[in-house]
């Protein structure tokens, strides 16, 4: 079922809107046109034949004088008619043709099926339609089925590609693990989840149906008289196109409209599928708020040391706030937050799962979601205003929880770390890479040369960490944002990549680390803020808020934290081991 979010998407694409109206005035005179212009388009006057355009005839007459623009009215309806049909037998026989090669456990017979399905493809559809209606026998109904058998195996294809990639989804593996049969999990668990798409195929496929049945008419192959569509009624007014153009005209350009109207409902029912899309407002950049709206509210604030007017902000953030539209309204994970970071300083955000924390790192990076309004009354990154600026570039790092997500799978490191140098700084490629090499030398990875040359996979979660950070230090960013940088590394690793943040702390770069771990926050951090439900409730020097914390949440989250041996303050305070 449509979500009201995709129908609102739909809506607010002023093309797909366009087209959607094209396709219900193409509907309605299929309709109505056999109703109203039946008796024109088929009255014989042969005083009128092979007329010209006229007040009386706009596109002119045939060889018999019958009006033109009401047979190509009146053609609507089977041309229409036939081409849905066409579709509807090219996806049912598609779907199942699709789904059977998907559902093949041996890999050696699914090979050869779907390799059967290529040679077929490689065929021009309209040939094989021409070939099988010459078997069928000439008609309308034999070439909506030419056509439908012709266009199935494209819905094929979609079909067991879409299939595949769903079958190797943990729920569609869950539901074989519970026994269900191989055409339960066809049906209830891989269909459902490729039926989007196949909507959207068939619009298209609409339009490609409509051509080929054309076609066929044109040919002779399709519809015979007395009945007539767009393809017939070409073929007639082409022997009089050098008299009475316009004759030719009226099913050209149906034919070329409605192909285009459905082709472009098509896209635009696609475009509406897309989660990005289903936005109330989608602002491309921060919108600094009117001013006079109520500041944010910090529940607990512990007095922090005097700090000097002049000390050098690398960020400051004054009423940030994050809208998401749901089907139930908006809803604001990030509500009036404000905080600042120091040269040098590493602040950190902690809060339980959903408290907005990564949403505030991914706004102050420029990379919220597409459907979240962001909108600020202040984001300054080094003295510099960002609410303009779409693009953060050269200003801010950021580091991943799984590095995977910030490194390219497909390029290697070194393209990677050289790639933004080129672009941002117009360093040469050599300049670029004997900067990057540095770069990962100083975060102290081992045999750079090597791993430069090699791809993400080829690296261990720890050393990959390490990259995404040095991408960061090769840029020269002020800031760091980190999300989770540790949670999915090793102990060990863990360490070493606190130990990196110090290094870089102690270099003057400004970090936020964003954790649900209050241990890692005491690690390495000097200020916390705690999040709770998309609002700060405390906030100050990390050893204030981790011994004396003032709010009941904060307290829980300190709980949290594993007390082995009861040592407590001890990882509040830097310990050795991970200096
Ligand atoms: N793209 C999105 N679309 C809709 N809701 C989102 C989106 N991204 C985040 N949210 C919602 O916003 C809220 C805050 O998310 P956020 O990722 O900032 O939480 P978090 O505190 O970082 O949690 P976690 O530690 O689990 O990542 C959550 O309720 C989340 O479901």
């Amino acid at each position: 079922m449509l979500s009201s979010l995709y129908v609102r998407a739909f809506f607010k694409d002023r093309a797909g809107v366009l087209a959607l109206l094209g396709v219900l005035v193409v509907v309605l005179l299929a309709i109505l046109g056999p109703i109203f212009a039946q008796d024109a388009a088929t009255r014989i006057d042969a005083s009128a034949a092979g007329g010209g355009s006229s007040a009386a005839h706009w596109l002119g007459t045939d060889d018999l004088g019958r009006d033109v623009l009401a047979r190509t009215i009146v053609a609507t309806r089977l041309s229409l008619l036939l081409a849905i049909s066409a579709t509807l037998i090219a996806g049912v026989v598609g779907v199942a043709w699709g789904l059977t090669l998907a559902s093949v456990q041996h890999p050696r017979m699914r090979a050869v099926g779907s390799n059967i399905l290529n040679v077929v493809l490689a065929f021009p559809p309209i040939i094989v339609a021409i070939f099988i209606a010459v078997i069928l026998g000439v008609g309308g109904r034999s070439a909506a089925i030419a056509v439908g058998v012709a266009v199935a195996p494209r819905f094929a294809r979609v079909v067991y590609t879409l299939a595949s990639s769903v079958s190797a989804r943990e729920y569609v593996h869950a539901a074989r693990v519970l026994g269900l049969s191989r055409r339960r999990v066809l049906l209830r668990h891989i269909l459902p989840n490729v039926a989007d798409t196949l909507w959207i195929a068939t619009f298209l496929e609409i339009s490609g149906a409509l051509l080929f049945i054309s076609a066929l008419s044109f040919l002779g192959l399709g519809v015979q008289p007395l009945a007539f569509d767009w393809g017939s009624l070409l073929t007639s007014g082409l022997d009089n196109m050098y008299t009475t153009p316009a004759a030719v005209l009226g099913p050209a350009v149906m034919i070329v409209v409605t192909g285009l109207v459905f082709g472009f409902l098509g896209e635009a029912v696609a475009r509406a599928g897309n989660p990005q899309r289903w936005a109330v407002t989608r602002p491309k950049r921060l919108s600094p708020r009117s001013a006079g709206g109520a500041g944010s509210e910090v529940l607990h604030e512990h007095r922090l040391a005097e700090t000097s007017a002049n000390e050098e902000m690398v960020l400051r953030v004054e009423n940030l706030s994050v809208t998401i539209p749901t089907e139930d309204g908006e809803f604001c994970p990030v509500n009036q937050v404000s905080f600042e970071v120091r040269k040098g300083e590493v602040l950190g955000i902690v809060g339980e799962s959903g408290s907005g924390k990564s949403l505030t790192a991914m706004s102050i990076a420029g990379i919220a979601p597409a459907q979240a309004q962001v909108v600020a009354d202040r984001l300054e990154i080094a003295g510099e205003d960002q609410l303009d600026k779409p693009r953060r570039a050269g200003q801010v790092a950021m580091v991943f929880q799984d590095p995977m997500n910030s490194l390219n799978p497909a390029l290697r490191i070194t393209t990677q770390m050289t790639e933004s140098l080129r672009a941002h700084r117009g360093l040469t490629a050599a300049a670029a890479s004997l900067k990057a090499l540095n770069a990962l030398r100083d975060v102290h990875l081992t045999n750079p040369e090597t791993r430069m040359r090699q791809y993400p996979h080829e690296l261990s979660g720890g050393m990959r960490q390490r990259v995404s950070v040095a991408m960061g230090l090769v840029m020269s960013t002020p800031l760091l944002l980190a999300d989770e940088p540790t949670t999915a590394l090793d102990v060990t690793t863990q360490a070493q990549v606190i130990s990196l943040l110090r290094d870089l702390r102690a270099e003057g770069m400004g970090i936020v680390i964003v954790s649900h771990d209050m241990g890692v926050i005491g690690e390495i951090c000097d200020r916390v803020l705690v999040m709770y439900g998309g609002r700060i409730v405390e906030r100050g020097l990390v050893e204030k808020v981790l011994t004396s914390p003032q709010h009941p949440y904060t307290q829980t989250l300190i709980d949290a934290v594993p007390d082995i041996d009861d040592d407590s303050g001890r990882w509040l305070g830097k310990t050795e081991a991970t200096s």
